[in-house]
């Protein structure tokens, strides 16, 4: 049987007991307006942002801060404090419970936070001083902030940032800011060595890289995503290097190409329309029967989506991880496909509707598009699906899957395990090309997979695929 450690303290008049066991830590408190009624807490210990002793007013008080469920979905920040009975006793519980709540993670961490003030709608600085600044400083991080006010400003202090007096890089904005950080980081001369992690606070437009870490349900919820960052430990993803021309850069998501990047990209200024302006884009574009044609070269490691499917499965399913600890050698020992074979550029001329490359498993909320995208195997997802004797029906019926990954059954759907990837549109002057959700110049280009580049603040080591 686990080892319950107790602390005994006063509620008020009454005695009563902290008790700690299987990491879960649990009270009494009275049910609010029913003084004599008490309701039973029970707070995990990766909820508890801090125990402290507050010696204030000549009474010696347990202060415990905590980010606790609010209904199915949401958490909130609480504080419980409770008068003390026996100030050696209680230090050492104190010692104790913190140990157990931060576990592999370092505590007060200090943090380089980047808001983009037009992100999400111009809501980014609200979310911070509303929802993350109350937790990150119950959590005692503390962090220097820069505004961003530029496009690109992001990308131009990370590069020159004095890395070694931050713990984490946190952006409080949309996947855009942390491409830029990115960049930034990887356009230094100590790019070899960089190991500082980056935090992610959802609030932009376009949340992508949060939804993967924490969920369909949670990526999008402030509280979790503030939560991940104290709490998680550097998690390695790959970054893809993109050449365009004479210019060289960085994605860590996504290159797209054919109807999905014309939905996307064209219907840019519709952004008052929110999801809505997808379909509308997607829909113009079956309609408007545009061509995608293009030569595709890749170095295919794997071509067969039932394969594919079996080695995401060893990957995640043969074991749970049940630490954080246990969790970060998870990608390690699974994450790369043994053996790896590549052929020789294959070639895939020819017309299509999509040909979309990813790193991520969620391209947006709701839409699962690459369920065996892994953040460190080396490769890119590629999805094609071609013109070929497919009706335009199918292709909505297709993008309409993307909610529940169901498309991965259709046959029409075609993945690979690519190291490296060319696209050259042809037959076309002007037309839209996405990478990481932003419109790229209409030139060919070529990428390629470095692995384990950069790290990114998890809690559980690996994505969430529901
Ligand atoms: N003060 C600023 N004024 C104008 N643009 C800015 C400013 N600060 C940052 N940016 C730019 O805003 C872009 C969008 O940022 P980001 O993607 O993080 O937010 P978003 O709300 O998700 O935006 P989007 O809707 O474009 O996805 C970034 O590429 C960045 O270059």
């Amino acid at each position: 049987m686990a080892e319950i450690i107790q602390l005994e303290v006063k509620n008020g008049d009454k005695p009563t007991n902290l008790s700690f066991t299987d990491d879960i830590l649990s009270f009494e408190v009275e049910k609010k307006n029913f003084k004599s009624i008490n309701k039973l807490i029970s707070i995990h210990s990766r909820n508890i942002l801090s125990v402290t002793l507050d010696k204030s007013n000549d009474v010696l008080r347990v202060v415990i801060e905590a980010i606790v469920p609010k209904g199915k979905l949401k958490l909130k920040l609480k504080t419980y404090s409770f008068e003390a009975i026996d100030e050696e006793a209680v230090q050492s519980w104190i010692n104790t419970i913190n140990l157990a709540a931060y576990k592999d993670a370092k505590k007060a961490k200090h943090f380089k936070v980047f808001i983009n003030p037009i992100g999400g709608s111009g809501k980014a600085n609200k979310v911070f001083n509303k929802l993350v600044k109350p937790i990150f400083d119950a959590a005692k991080c503390t962090y220097d902030i820069t505004m961003t006010n530029r496009s690109n400003h992001a990308k131009e202090i990370a590069n020159k940032l004095d890395l070694k007096s931050y713990d984490a890089i946190v952006s409080v904005s949309g996947d855009g800011i942390i491409h830029e950080i990115i960049n930034g980081l990887l356009s230094r001369n100590d790019a070899a060595e960089i190991d500082i992690p980056i935090g992610v606070i959802p609030a932009g437009t376009g949340n992508a890289l949060s939804i993967c870490l924490l969920g369909n349900d949670h990526g999008i919820s402030v509280p979790h995503a503030a939560l991940n960052i104290i709490k998680g430990v550097p998690m390695k993803i790959d970054v893809c290097s993109v050449t365009q021309g004479d210019e060289r850069y960085f994605a860590f998501m996504s290159l797209n190409y054919g109807i999905l990047a014309d939905g996307d990209i064209s219907t840019d200024h519709l952004r008052w329309m929110k999801d809505f302006r997808f379909v509308l884009g997607t829909v113009q574009a079956l309609l408007g029967d545009r061509n995608y044609d293009c030569e595709l070269a890749m170095k295919v490691v794997e071509d067969n989506t039932e394969r594919i499917k079996q080695r995401y499965n060893n990957a995640y399913n043969s074991s749970s991880p049940s630490s954080v600890t246990k969790s970060k050698t998870l990608i390690d020992e699974y994450g790369t496909i043994n053996d790896p074979t590549p052929q020789e550029w294959t070639k895939l001329n020819g017309d299509g509707y999509i040909f979309f490359a990813s790193k991520v498993p969620w391209i947006s909320r709701n839409n699962l598009v690459f369920p065996f995208a892994l953040p460190s195997d080396g490769l890119l997802d590629l999805m094609v699906v071609k013109r070929d004797k497919i009706s335009k029906t199918k292709v909505a019926n297709i993008l309409q899957a993307f909610n529940d990954a169901s498309h991965v059954n259709m046959k029409e759907v075609i993945y690979y395990k690519v190291e490296a990837l060319r696209l050259k549109p042809i037959n076309k002057e002007n037309g839209y090309i996405s990478i990481d959700g932003e419109r790229a110049e209409f030139k060919p280009f070529q990428v390629e997979v470095h692995p384990k580049l950069i790290n990114i603040i998890s809690m559980d080591g690996k994505y969430s695929y529901s």
